[in-house]
């Protein structure tokens, strides 16, 4: 498409015009999908499902919170020098509607809403929810692009095997993908893994599946600059995912949680780590496990607009770097 074809994206709302704290929220105070008719380069969707969860429920209000908290957020990136939202179309697409009463079903019910939007051509930017959801994401996900790269930012392993006999969990998702073959296995890892287990074959089995472990001490005693290095260089140029588990955060940083560990990363460091990432080829993310109604002064909210905003920007980076490849 030569860049005359090539519409230019419509942006938030402007802050100095109309107050950042009015009328409703939508990501960034970024457009809805309906605003841009129907089409965009990366689409921020939400999914407001938690029966997935072993502990503390409610985030199933997590996507909205981000929205909220997400009004503050301004257009233009220093850190990666870029302006996510004039480089690519990035829209609001509402929320996908998952049956509370029925985890298979709303797995269904997600995997096809993925299919829809990624089938217009967009990214998702998904804002959970609890960390089942990664599971349809990643099936849809690897649908267009074969097995993708994994990088998982989380407390936890989430490669348990069941819970009370169900197989779709927030604790399981990973072992399921790997199982479905939809996981690039020679990509894979976790970043700020800590915490008690509940054996040590819970870590063999987890290295079986093919994951390598970054834990939150790593983080601290390497630094963010040379954990992104060892990162980007196991994934190379592979189509990469990521999904970001806001209890990676240490709970001072996240207490919005249903799972919360102590000794987790500061939201500087996986801010960091994100942006050392930037090269990477990031064709869909997510945010998730943000629960309101254990955060505070939306502390937790607010660090995953932020993550969700660092994300935004590699992503149109690199939609904005294609699309002038193309025309070259
Ligand atoms: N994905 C999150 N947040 N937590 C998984 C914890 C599973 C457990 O209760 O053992
Ligand atoms: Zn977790
Ligand atoms: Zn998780």
């Amino acid at each position: 498409m030569s860049s005359a074809e090539t519409p230019t994206p419509r942006g938030p709302v402007d802050s100095s015009r109309i107050p950042r704290y009015a009328g409703p929220a939508t990501y960034a105070r970024l457009p809805r999908l309906d605003e841009v008719g129907g089409r965009t380069d990366i689409a921020v969707v939400g999914v407001p499902f938690d029966t997935g969860v072993s502990y503390r429920p409610g985030a199933r209000f997590g996507g909205n919170a981000i929205r909220e908290a997400s009004r503050l957020l301004r257009p233009y990136n220093p850190a990666q020098d870029a302006s996510p939202f004039a480089l690519a179309q990035v829209a609001d697409a509402g929320d996908i509607a998952a049956n509370p009463f029925n985890i298979n079903e709303a797995v269904e019910t997600i995997e096809a809403a993925a299919d829809d939007l990624l089938g217009t051509g967009a990214r998702m930017m998904t804002l959970g929810g609890d960390h089942t959801i990664a599971l349809p994401l990643l099936r849809s996900v690897a649908k267009k692009h074969g097995p993708v790269a994994l990088l998982h930012f989380d407390a936890h392993l989430d490669t348990w095997d069941t819970y009370f006999g169900a197989e779709y969990t927030h604790g399981t998702p990973f072992r399921r993908a790997v199982e479905e073959g939809i996981l690039d296995t020679e990509a894979l890892s976790h970043v700020g893994t800590r915490g008690p287990l509940y054996g040590k074959q819970d870590l063999t089995d987890d290295e079986k599946l093919g994951f390598g472990i970054v834990t939150s001490a790593d983080v601290y005693r390497r630094g963010a600059d040379e954990v992104a290095d060892q990162l980007r260089q196991r994934i190379g140029d592979r189509p990469l995912y990521i999904s970001i588990d806001i209890d990676c955060l240490d709970p001072a940083h996240a207490p919005g949680t249903g799972t919360p560990e102590a000794g987790g990363m500061t939201s500087r460091e996986l801010l960091e780590i994100l942006r050392g990432l930037s090269s990477c080829n990031l064709v869909s993310a997510d945010v998730v496990e943000v629960a309101p109604a254990y955060d505070h002064a939306e502390i937790t909210a607010v660090a995953a607009s932020h993550t969700a905003y660092e994300l935004t920007t590699i992503m149109s980076r690199q939609i904005a770097a294609s699309r002038e490849e193309t025309t070259a």
